[in-house]
């Protein structure tokens, strides 16, 4: 069986983050596995409290991964400190996976900041040159490429600015964007849009981290980058029309949906 390393926060709520992640490498049919960066007091409304796992503790769940199962790909997610992100990013420069698909996740979908406003130096210098894919929605990408997008254009050429900054390929997310839900594939040399109609409802927590760990997922059973991407549109799109009014915020996306209905439930 092929496996998918999640290193990220973890979301108690089971919405988005680590929980996110593994029921998404799950239903696509990989093995999931996580290494904890941040344990996140959250749920679809909002933020409580944030506390990091140690640097040293960091390392060393992602030791007891790598010095024992082949890892296929990893994704990354939520880095909220400086100290988080050296951790992370001196591992994966020592065990060099194939595939690193980084969501350089800031805020949740609530605007509760998830990352430090003065690690964005940190995430640049270090951890985006680390990424084979890295997936910014469209403020994190504003941010880290340091101008505004408003059309398709800006878009590209802020997915061009990013992977001047080290990212092998950038897939800048248009969920926040108006009209269509259109993400923008760069992969060096080439544009690929991925389009998919707005699906009206509120219920998008963890579509960031559900898209980043399919793509991660696809990738370890083989596909091609932009084929990855591909199947994780669907996949994310799925998952958000069928998302659930679970909560007072923002609902979950859904992730078993066509299990539930071959078994004739009624999730
Ligand atoms: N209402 C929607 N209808 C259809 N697709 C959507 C919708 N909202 C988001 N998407 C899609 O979901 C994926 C995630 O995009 P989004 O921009 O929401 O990421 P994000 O903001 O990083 O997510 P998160 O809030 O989990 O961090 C993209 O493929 C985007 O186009
Ligand atoms: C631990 C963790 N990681 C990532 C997100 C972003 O997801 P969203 O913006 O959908 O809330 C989150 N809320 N929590």
């Amino acid at each position: 069986m092929k496996t998918a390393l999640s290193i990220a926060g973890s979301d108690c709520s089971g919405g988005a983050g680590i929980q996110a992640d593994i029921k998404t490498m799950s239903a696509i049919g990989v093995f999931g596995m996580s290494v904890i960066v941040s344990v996140v007091a959250e749920n679809t409304s909002r933020v409580i409290s944030i506390e990091d796992v140690s640097p040293k503790l960091i390392a060393d769940q992602i030791d007891a991964v790598f010095e024992d199962i082949e890892v296929d790909a990893v994704k990354v997610g939520m880095l909220s400190t400086p100290a988080c992100m050296a951790a992370v990013a001196e591992k994966l420069r020592q065990y060099r996976p194939r595939h690193i698909v980084i969501d350089p996740v800031m805020y949740a979908k609530n605007g509760c900041p998830l990352m430090q406003e003065s690690s964005i130096g940190t995430l640049i210098d270090t951890v985006i040159p680390l990424a084979t894919l890295l997936t910014p929605n469209i403020p994190e990408a504003e941010k880290i490429a340091g101008m505004p997008i408003k059309t398709v254009d800006d878009m590209k050429t802020a997915a061009r600015r990013i992977a001047g900054l080290g990212a092998r390929a950038v897939l800048i997310k248009g969920g926040h964007y108006i009209g269509d839900a259109e993400d923008i594939l760069y992969d060096g040399s080439a544009f690929y849009p991925y389009v998919r109609r707005r699906i009206d409802t509120k219920n998008t927590h963890g579509t960031g981290c559900t898209l980043s760990s399919a793509i991660a997922s696809y990738l370890a059973l083989g596909e091609s980058l932009p084929g990855a991407v591909e199947r994780a549109k669907e996949y994310v799109t799925g998952a958000i029309e069928h998302a659930l009014d679970i909560g007072r915020g923002c609902g979950p996306t859904h992730h078993f949906y066509r299990f539930y209905s071959q078994q004739g439930g009624t999730l």
